[in-house]
């Protein structure tokens, strides 16, 4: 495989996978991958199912622990630190299918996904009501906004299951954005959304990646690939098959082996 060609030159690195290594027994899901992300990049991460796309997802965001190699967030080494640290350092992620509370309002859900913790409020609280009381009026309005900017603001107050699959993604990015991630793990946005909703999320992606977040996105649908991504890290069975610009990968007669064998 061709080295890594790194971030573009001017950008910081936000995170590094080295030599990431996950075995599932006698499989092998992830097999000595490496990469690097700059800051403001959205980095496509493809392959063929079963490719180790979710599974090197799981590893960055700490939900598995990997069999070999690191993972480094803006240069620190956070291979061994549980998920929660590592979303207290910015990352966030989404997943392929998301589960809202279903009877909580869009409100309250995304209010769920503030990072600081329920027991020290309700402890605060005994010692300075005005500022908890200040406090979650901010948290409150800021939800707020998270929900205007991703079109979702009238239906605040609704409960979460009346959302389509393409709302709940834009849910999710709500309450994903309510910890001010510096990183977003998004896992196929795409999946089960329709044409339309589909361009508001590709516009409201772009639009987060404009107030300076980064971006790793899984995805099937090439054509959402081409457009936001600006690198791409094409896996095949584990391991790493080349890494390029959309277009670049696309023209790879490996990669259209792999999607083709895999077919
Ligand atoms: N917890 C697990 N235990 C055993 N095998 C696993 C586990 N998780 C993943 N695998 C296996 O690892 C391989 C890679 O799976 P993974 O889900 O990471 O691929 P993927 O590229 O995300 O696929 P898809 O595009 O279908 O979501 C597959 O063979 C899968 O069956």
């Amino acid at each position: 495989m061709r080295s890594s060609s790194g971030p573009p030159e001017g950008r910081p690195t936000v995170l590094s996978v080295r030599q990431a290594v996950k075995r599932y027994g006698g499989l092998t899901a992830v097999d000595g991958v490496s990469f690097d992300v700059g800051k403001g990049e959205i980095f496509g991460l493809i392959g063929p199912n079963g490719a180790g796309k979710t599974t090197m997802f799981d590893l960055v965001a700490g939900s598995v622990a990997p069999s070999a190699g690191q993972i480094l967030l803006n240069g620190v080494d956070v291979s061994g630190e549980a998920a929660h640290r590592r979303i207290a350092r910015g990352l966030g992620r989404t997943f392929q299918i998301p589960k809202p509370f279903p009877e909580l309002s869009l409100l309250e859900n995304v209010l769920l996904a503030r990072q600081d913790q329920t027991g020290e409020r309700l402890f605060m609280n005994f010692l300075a009501p005005g500022r908890v009381r200040a406090e979650e009026a901010a948290a409150r309005d800021k939800a707020m906004d998270l929900l205007d900017f991703l079109l979702l603001k009238r239906l605040a107050h609704e409960p979460a299951r009346v959302l389509s699959g393409g709302q709940r993604k834009l849910l999710e990015l709500a309450r994903v954005m309510m910890a001010d991630p510096a990183v977003i793990l998004l896992d196929e946005p795409a999946a089960g959304v329709n044409a339309t909703l589909l361009e508001v999320i590709i516009d409201r992606i772009r639009a987060i990646n404009e107030r300076g977040v980064t971006f790793l996105l899984i995805e099937h649908n090439i054509d959402m690939v081409s457009r936001l991504c600006n690198r791409v890290l094409v896996m095949a069975s584990g391991q790493p098959l080349c890494e390029g610009t959309p277009e670049e990968v696309s023209r790879d007669p490996r990669v259209i082996e792999a999607y083709l064998g895999g077919a």
